[in-house]
């Protein structure tokens, strides 16, 4: 590799559980990048709907009230942040209320819209580089992303990660509620769950997390050393 590492933008998406978070924000450490968490955006917006009383069932009323949220979003991935007309939301967000109804506002395409705009102008300031992860990085946000990886795992290992985090969580009603999530992610109109065609799929269901963050860091280093040597060449 040369000394002057190139600024390199990774995009992660995947349904939930499949380890896309503690993978982006170990990545994006390991390799001195930003990190960018695209659902605690939607969640933030959400929160913010159900704290102002809008009915989130209402596409039209949320599309109305969609700009007035101001959400920033701390980059570092040793201590990302999120907070909402400057208040902390980092754990009001994950909360049940919630996760039960993102998917309904994420959908709108206004709130998509908006919430895009503010990735793009996040990841184009990150000077040497970012890790995003969501559902539509690849396909929608940042199309010319240097590397798309797309997480994949069973229901079955995406249920119990996810009920380990929640002191007894009822695995079977885990999976049902994600299996009900990635269904309206993945059929929205607008820029539903998908991996772009040029994404490498991983299937995590029987990797370690130790190994999925080696494997991205490969990929990604892998990627740069092609990028180095194809410059090297044109240089010649
Ligand atoms: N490969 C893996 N094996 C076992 N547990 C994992 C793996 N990847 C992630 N986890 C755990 O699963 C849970 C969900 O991971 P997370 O990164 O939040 O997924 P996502 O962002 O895709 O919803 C976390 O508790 C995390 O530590
Ligand atoms: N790029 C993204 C990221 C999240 N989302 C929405 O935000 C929700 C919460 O995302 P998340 O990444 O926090 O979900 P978990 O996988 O952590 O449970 C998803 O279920 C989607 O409805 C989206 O629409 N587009």
């Amino acid at each position: 590799m040369s000394d002057t590492v190139e600024s390199v933008i990774v995009a992660i998406d995947g349904p939930s559980g499949t380890g896309k978070s503690s993978t982006s924000k170990a990545v994006a450490a390991a390799l001195g990048l930003s990190y960018l968490d695209t659902g605690a955006q939607y969640r933030a917006i959400t929160w913010w709907m159900i704290s102002n009383g809008v009915d989130t069932q209402d596409a039209a009323a949320i599309a109305t009230a969609a700009g007035k949220p101001v959400i920033v979003s701390g980059t570092d991935p040793a201590e990302p942040t999120i907070t909402v007309d400057g208040e902390d939301t980092s754990a009001a967000i994950r909360t049940q209320a919630v996760t039960s109804k993102v998917s309904a506002v994420s959908a709108v395409p206004e709130v998509r819209a908006l919430i895009t705009e503010l990735q793009r102008s996040i990841a184009a300031a990150a000077e040497k580089g970012i890790v995003v992860e969501g559902r539509d990085i690849g396909t929608t946000v940042l199309p010319d992303a240097d590397l798309k990886i797309f997480l994949t795992a069973s229901p079955e290992a995406r249920a119990a990660r996810r009920s380990g985090e929640i002191k007894g969580a009822d695995v079977a009603a885990t999976r049902e509620a994600l299996i009900k999530r990635d269904a309206a992610d993945s059929s929205r109109k607008t820029s539903p769950l998908a991996k772009a065609d040029d994404a490498v799929e991983v299937d995590t269901t029987a990797l370690t997390l130790q190994q999925v963050i080696e494997c991205v860091v490969s990929l990604v280093e892998e990627k740069r050393s092609a990028t180095d040597n194809a410059e090297k060449r044109a240089a010649r």
